[in-house]
């Protein structure tokens, strides 16, 4: 009898003739994220991913807090197993299980096998049947059967081998990270970003950041609060790389030539410029950003328009129609908020107008760009090849 961790997954068991490239895409990321925990078997079985510790000592709650992360997985149940399929190896662990749980102080149990085998000589209610029964012996006057409200609902999955579980923990769900293509995230120190990236790899697109750092007005804290919440992120994705550009420069220029109630637009458009160049280096093929309707002044319809209109690439912003506390909700799910709320400078706050155009027009924002023709390729040049590469 080993103890083992059985992998259930969603949406890419439907995935047709493509159906092995997703499942092994998920084992490589499983076996990617369980290094540091010990060592482990993972392998595939019928509709199934089974991750096996080699070594007796392993942290449980660990290693579920992790797999329980990984985009794809839908439920992580721990259990055991048995090599052989037999109502032999059934019993032993249907019953080595509801001792422990007998153990806990459970009383009421039911049984529910699922019998992917089918050269298996039973069906899969006889086994229910004969198993409550031979439990209900074995542990007598300990146990009772409930079929509506069970404390346990013990499961049998009968596979290449037999497995026994009761308990399983949900998954983060989506599909498993960098099957669906890659893309550059705009990382700021916000609250909204961070979830942006989130959304975008539960997809299961491989996404890098790109954030401007504006030092000295934004400090080295600022920076290494928004490796940070790319640290965070990479918890479910297996890492990110960080591409710190320097924009004091940018910004400044900016701020000398340009009307000041178009600072804040001028400089995202100029951001969403050299995002998109870093994309294209990486082999990327779309921006993200934490941007939603309405939410400040360069993020009316109008503004995101005109922010668009300066790249070929797509953009995505998948918080487009969430409210402020929705976006908060998802942020302490995935425990970025305490990090996000720090109150480290950010570099749109620094520069903000105090009247910002909330209707702005793409004619007028590029006569206003014109002023810096001279200049700003040169200086967007200097900004890519001075950019630091962190790795989160
Ligand atoms: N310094 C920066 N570096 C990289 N991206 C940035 C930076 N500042 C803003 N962005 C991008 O522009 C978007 C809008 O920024 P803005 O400051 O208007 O919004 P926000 O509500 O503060 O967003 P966030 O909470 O993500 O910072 C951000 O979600 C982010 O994608």
């Amino acid at each position: 009898m080993n103890n083992v961790f059985l992998i259930k997954y969603g949406e890419i068991a439907i995935k047709g003739k493509n159906r092995y490239l997703f499942e092994n895409r998920l084992v490589d990321t499983i076996r990617k994220n369980m290094k540091g925990l010990g060592q482990f078997i993972v392998r595939k079985e019928q509709g199934r991913i089974l991750v096996e510790p080699m070594e007796e000592e392993v942290d449980k709650d660990l290693v579920i807090d992790k797999l329980t992360r990984i985009f794809g997985i839908i439920g992580v149940a721990y259990g055991t197993k048995e090599e052989e399929v037999s109502m032999e190896a059934i019993k032993r662990l249907a019953l080595h299980h509801m001792k422990e749980k007998c153990q806990e102080g459970v009383i009421s149990f039911k049984v529910e096998t699922r019998r992917s085998d089918k050269r298996f000589p039973l069906q899969s209610m006889e086994v229910n049947a004969q198993i409550g029964e031979y439990l209900l012996n074995e542990l007598e006057g300990k146990v009772k059967v409930d079929v509506h409200h069970p404390e346990v609902l013990l499961m049998i999955e009968l596979r290449t081998h037999t497995y026994v579980y009761s308990t399983t923990y949900k998954g983060a769900g989506g599909m498993p990270y960098g099957t669906n293509g890659k893309a550059s995230l705009l990382l700021s120190g916000g609250i909204d970003s961070p979830v942006a990236g989130w959304m975008v790899a539960k997809r299961g697109v491989e996404i890098d950041a790109v954030y401007f750092h504006s030092p000295p007005y934004t400090s080295e804290r600022a920076k290494e609060k928004v490796v940070d919440l790319a640290k965070k992120v990479a918890e479910y994705t297996g890492g990110i790389r960080v591409h710190v550009v320097p924009f004091t420069e940018i910004q400044m220029a900016i701020y000398e030539k340009c009307p000041h109630e178009q600072l804040t637009l001028i400089m995202r458009r100029i951001m969403m410029r050299i995002a998109e160049r870093i994309a294209r280096m990486n082999g990327n093929m779309a921006l993200i950003t934490g941007e939603s309707i309405g939410q400040v002044a360069s993020q009316t319809l109008q503004s995101l328009v005109v922010t668009d209109n300066v790249v070929e690439m797509p953009v995505f912003r998948p918080l487009i129609g969430f409210d402020k506390e929705e976006i908060v909700q998802i942020s302490k799910k995935i425990d970025t908020f305490e990090t996000s709320i720090l109150p480290y400078e950010d570099c749109c706050t620094i520069f903000v107008p105090k009247h910002p155009e909330t209707k702005p027009k793409l004619e007028s924002i590029e006569r206003s760009e014109r002023l810096l023709d001279d200049i700003i390729e040169e200086m967007m040049l200097k900004a890519i090849s001075e950019m630091e590469i962190v790795q989160a």
